[in-house]
């Protein structure tokens, strides 16, 4: 199935291999270099891994900004199932971390990758969507510029969702249980920009349950003192990112308009008006977009542990995600 062919599309290389994908680059009909994404057979037999992957189809051809990585094409559901993505050819901000001697980026580099980053999630926000997975594995860099990218455990506030994240990134009230939120976005966000401006994870551990108490009880070091060049306001809401608290947090847009500032640049307001968007070919419902309860009330979260068993296994963070 991964090997099969895509009519309209000739597929060059594989560019990566995901938990849940392929991704080859592939030339569309249209000439176009595209990153061509098709599940694997396992996540086609795991009904939650293919419905994350429905998810992600459904998502990206419904978002359009400049820093949200765009779906061009897909089929969500069935042995046809398939995302044609815009193509990134500098990979992730992972990837070009690791070609770095320094495992860093320039302070010049950094504040426009995180700006543009906290862009993506004013939109996803204002929309009313938690992306749930911010990390540098799925931000696409592209001359300097950065969009979000995976948008496949990505929900609808009003319509409910898993809760879940990367053991590195994820606030503390998700291991709680009490579920994500657009200032748990916000939180992965700080995580981020920490790693990115002082080299090192605010949060460390090596299992789940060391992170789960780094997360909980520890307090990152003023990033005023790690990266002492980042401009203080700037610095000062970062540090904010990273509360215990959701509510003490700022939200997205009130970073994206401090870093932009911090370049120099001058705040526009976010344009959120809808784009036309590609038709996704499936007429099933996606089905952790199920009408559920609100997500406020930590009675109706779900545990991340407890999405997991449904499945038949322990959630394993470290074995999922990185
Ligand atoms: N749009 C793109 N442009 C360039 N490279 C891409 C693109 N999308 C994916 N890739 C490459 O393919 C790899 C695998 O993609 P991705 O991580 O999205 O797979 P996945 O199976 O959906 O992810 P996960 O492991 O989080 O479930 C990425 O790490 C990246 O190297």
């Amino acid at each position: 199935m991964t090997q099969r062919t895509l009519p309209g599309y000739k597929l060059l290389y594989l560019l990566g291999r995901g938990q849940t994908a392929l991704v080859h680059l592939a030339q569309d009909e249209r000439g176009r270099q595209v990153a061509l994404k098709v599940p694997l057979e396992e996540t086609l037999k795991n009904q939650e891994a293919a419905e994350r992957f429905g998810n992600e189809v459904r998502l990206s051809l419904q978002f359009r900004h400049p820093n949200v990585v765009p779906g061009y094409a897909g089929t969500a559901f069935g042995p046809k199932a398939f995302l044609a993505l815009r193509y990134y050819p500098d990979g992730t901000l992972s990837d070009v971390l690791q070609r770095r001697k320094t495992g860093m980026l320039d302070l010049e580099e950094t504040l426009p990758v995180l700006a543009d980053v906290a862009s993506g999630l004013t939109y996803l926000h204002a929309l009313g969507a938690v992306h749930q997975d911010v990390k540098p594995q799925n931000v696409y860099v592209e001359g300097g510029r950065a969009s979000l990218g995976d948008l496949s455990s990505a929900y609808f506030t009003a319509q409910g969702g898993l809760s879940s994240g990367s053991p590195f990134y994820m606030a503390p009230e998700i291991y709680h249980g009490h579920g994500s939120s657009l200032a748990s976005d916000v939180y992965s966000l700080g995580v981020m920009a920490y790693e990115l401006l002082s080299g090192r994870r605010p949060f460390q551990g090596t299992t789940y349950e060391e992170l789960m108490s780094a997360h909980l009880n520890t307090f990152a070091p003023p990033l005023s003192h790690l990266s002492p060049e980042v401009p203080r306001p700037a610095a000062r809401l970062l540090e904010r990112a990273l509360a215990k608290r959701p509510q003490d947090r700022p939200t997205a847009n009130e970073l994206r308009r401090e870093l932009l500032a911090a370049l120099g640049e001058v705040p526009e307001e976010e344009d959120l008006s809808p784009e036309p968007a590609a038709p996704v070919a499936a007429s099933t419902p996606v089905g952790r977009h199920a009408p559920a309860a609100p997500r406020d009330s930590a009675a109706t979260a779900t545990p991340i542990d407890t999405a997991a068993e449904r499945g038949g296994s322990r959630w394993n963070p470290f074995k999922r995600r990185k």
